[in-house]
């Protein structure tokens, strides 16, 4: 007779063979899904839902599958049931506290940000060196010091590190998040982090994004023009298909690099 999995052991089974891009999309899906259900909205079927989302509907079918979700013929999805389940299987069902360290121009705009704590991320700490702004609440949160993040992180459990300090800083400060007990980190800064092998890093790079934005404004541009060329020759066709860059909405993000450094035993994001 087969094992019957223990409660939650399905869902981490599930969580493992999701593709990262996937997972990128299962939190765009879950934004929509939960202004759908402040609306009111019980069911939606799957091609309002990848329209609000901005997803081909084959690929959200696929990534519904992930969640064993499959939707009734005729009616759709439920809302509050694809809620619970993508909630499960980001590990939404419990809250995950978060420091910001560097509270400069990007650290206010983080730290004075309201939508945070409604999904799951309360910000529960706030670090800087900037004496002027020790001691002063930014969000309603007093600023503590650099040195205080190992020991205020671990009393205060918080989970996730979030750097915005000039990039000269932000392994040290990474370091001490580590000491901390973070277990994961947001990197804003354009440095590549050293960290153990146990902790999750992410790296913001809003120059990437607009790279990539380019890169398919240009290949657009490329196709248009070779159409224009093509026009009138018999056995060409007028136009190319586009680049599918993974999460199928031409937006082109969910990428993450990730090496060895070869010495230290540390994996470098
Ligand atoms: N990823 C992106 O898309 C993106 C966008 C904007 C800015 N950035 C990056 O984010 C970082 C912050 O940008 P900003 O405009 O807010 O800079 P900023 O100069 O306004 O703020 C930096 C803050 O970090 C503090 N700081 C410096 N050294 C520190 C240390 N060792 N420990 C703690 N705090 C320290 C400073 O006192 C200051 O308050 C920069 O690295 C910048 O390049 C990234």
């Amino acid at each position: 007779m087969p094992a019957v999995p223990a409660e939650g052991e399905d869902t981490v089974v599930r969580a493992k063979s999701i593709p990262e891009a996937a997972v990128a999309r299962l939190a765009v899906y879950l934004r929509v899904l939960s202004g759908m259900a402040e609306q009111g909205l019980t069911t939606v079927s799957s091609e309002e839902l990848s329209a609000a989302a901005g997803v081909n509907s084959a690929k959200l079918r696929k990534d519904l599958s992930y969640l064993g979700s499959y939707g009734t013929r005729g009616v759709g999805y439920e809302v509050q049931v694809l809620v619970s389940q993508i909630e499960r299987i980001l590990g939404l069902t419990r809250q995950h506290k978060v420091a910001v360290v560097g509270i400069g121009n990007l650290g206010h705009a983080l730290a004075n940000y309201g939508g945070f704590p409604g999904r799951g991320f309360p910000v529960e700490a706030l670090f800087d060196l900037d004496p002027d702004l020790i001691g002063v609440p930014v969000g309603g949160l007093p600023v503590s010091h650099l040195e205080d993040i190992p020991r205020v992180c671990a009393e205060r459990q918080i989970s996730i590190g979030i750097i915005a300090t000039p990039p000269t800083a932000a392994q040290s400060v990474c370091d001490r998040l580590v000491a901390g007990g973070v277990q994961c980190i947001l990197n804003f800064a354009p440095v590549v982090l050293q960290v153990p092998s146990y902790i999750e890093v992410r790296k913001v790079d809003l120059a990437v994004e607009l790279q990539i934005l380019s890169f398919h404004v240009a290949r657009r541009a490329d196709i248009a023009e070779a159409a224009l060329e093509n026009q009138g020759k018999p056995g060409l066709p007028g136009t190319a298909l586009p680049v599918d860059n993974g999460n199928g909405n031409g937006n082109g993000n969910g990428h993450k690099g990730a090496g060895t450094d070869g010495g230290r035993g540390m994996v470098v994001r």
